[in-house]
């Protein structure tokens, strides 16, 4: 890949977005293309062709999406799937259309079956029903990986998707309501350690998931951009996982709170496992390198830099 190449970032000021601009613009690109939801909503067909056909990126990385926690897949499904649907087949239908020559999606772990053995395999996609949860969100990102496999296998294009596990770090949604764990445990643990007052956490704990620090998947895709991968879907985590009382107890911890933990049994727990098998990509040569506890350290510090300034979602 070339330095100068004109690769547009889409959702470039979102956790995912900021840090693979963060990555590439570090690795000396220098022809990095960014635009607000405001300045091309994607999901706008005529302004994304309009778009295209004017500034005819050489590279397109996916990372605009209608995202959220458990609470919000669950309350929203229509946004979840629609919008998604809307944004992905915009970016991947004109990407194909003005030729672009390399086109990186990001889906969700969340596109495996809830029930697959673990860890989860690339190939168990399709093979058993999804979390209802998010199986709105789930069948979005299961369509966008199927659009670029269908170039992929019928015009030979380099278009390849990446299924990150659950992501954290800088540049995440807080808000409350529509945000995952990880960013909902900092901000609750934060607030409450003055008084020492409770902290109420959502589900019965019991469930396990992966974390991946968001500047490790920014390496994962600058990877993808400088290698020509051999297969159409690769997972991105770190092949370990918690369950999501360890990692109450973790934030506890990091952020000093010394209150008590009450567990809210009427909000959902989701699916009970989600560990990711990373041995496709790890053979192509990627591994991820950020331990949790320094992640979420370096993550509890932004938080707490960004004086309030943190992002809210409401949708
Ligand atoms: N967060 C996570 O745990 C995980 C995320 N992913 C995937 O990573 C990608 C990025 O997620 P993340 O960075 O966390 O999400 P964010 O919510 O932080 O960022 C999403 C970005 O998408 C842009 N966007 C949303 N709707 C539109 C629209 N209609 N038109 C144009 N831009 C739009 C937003 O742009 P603007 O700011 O300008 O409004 C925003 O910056 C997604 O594909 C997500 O599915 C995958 C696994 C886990
Ligand atoms: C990335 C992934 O993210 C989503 O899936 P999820 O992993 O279930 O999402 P989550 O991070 O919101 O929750 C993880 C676990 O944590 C528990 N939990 C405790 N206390 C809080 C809490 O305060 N907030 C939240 N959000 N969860 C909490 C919660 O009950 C659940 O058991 C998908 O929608 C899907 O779209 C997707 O791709």
């Amino acid at each position: 890949m070339k330095k100068d190449s004109k690769i547009y970032i889409a959702g470039h000021r979102g956790m995912v977005g900021s840090a693979i601009w963060r990555k590439l613009s570090a690795e000396g690109y220098t022809n990095l293309l960014g635009k607000t939801s405001k300045e091309l909503d994607l999901r706008n067909q005529q302004a994304v062709n309009t778009f295209f056909e004017s500034e005819k990126p050489e590279v397109v990385i996916d990372a605009a999406a209608r995202v959220g926690g458990i609470l919000a897949n669950n309350d929203y499904p229509y946004q979840f799937l629609m919008e998604n649907l809307q944004i992905q087949n915009n970016l991947i239908d004109f990407s194909h259309k003005f030729d672009v020559e390399k086109f990186i999606f990001l889906g969700s772990s969340c596109i495996y079956p809830k029930h697959a053995p673990q860890p989860l395999k690339e190939e168990y996609l399709l093979t058993d029903s999804l979390e209802p949860t998010n199986e709105w969100y789930a069948i979005a990102k299961i369509a966008g990986v199927k659009a670029c496999e269908a170039i992929r296998k019928q015009f030979e294009k380099d278009y390849v998707s990446l299924m990150p596990t659950n992501l954290y770090g800088s540049h995440d949604n807080f808000d409350l309501q529509t945000s995952h764990v990880l960013p909902a445990m900092i901000r609750k643990f934060h607030e409450a350690k003055e008084n020492s007052e409770p902290v109420e956490l959502w589900g019965s704990g019991s469930p396990m998931r992966e974390f991946l620090f968001v500047d490790d998947l920014a390496d994962a895709v600058w990877f993808a951009l400088e290698n020509e991968l051999p297969e159409n879907l690769y997972n991105v985590g770190t092949g370990t996982d918690l369950t999501i009382r360890e990692l109450a107890e973790l934030i506890q911890k990091i952020t000093a709170h010394t209150g008590e933990i009450i567990w809210d049994n009427t909000k959902p727990d989701g699916t009970p496992r989600k560990l990711m098998n990373v041995d496709k990509l790890k053979n192509e040569g990627w591994t991820a390198s950020t331990p949790l506890k320094e992640g979420i350290r370096k993550t509890y510090q932004w938080f707490l830099e960004s004086k309030n300034g943190y992002k809210q979602v409401k949708i």
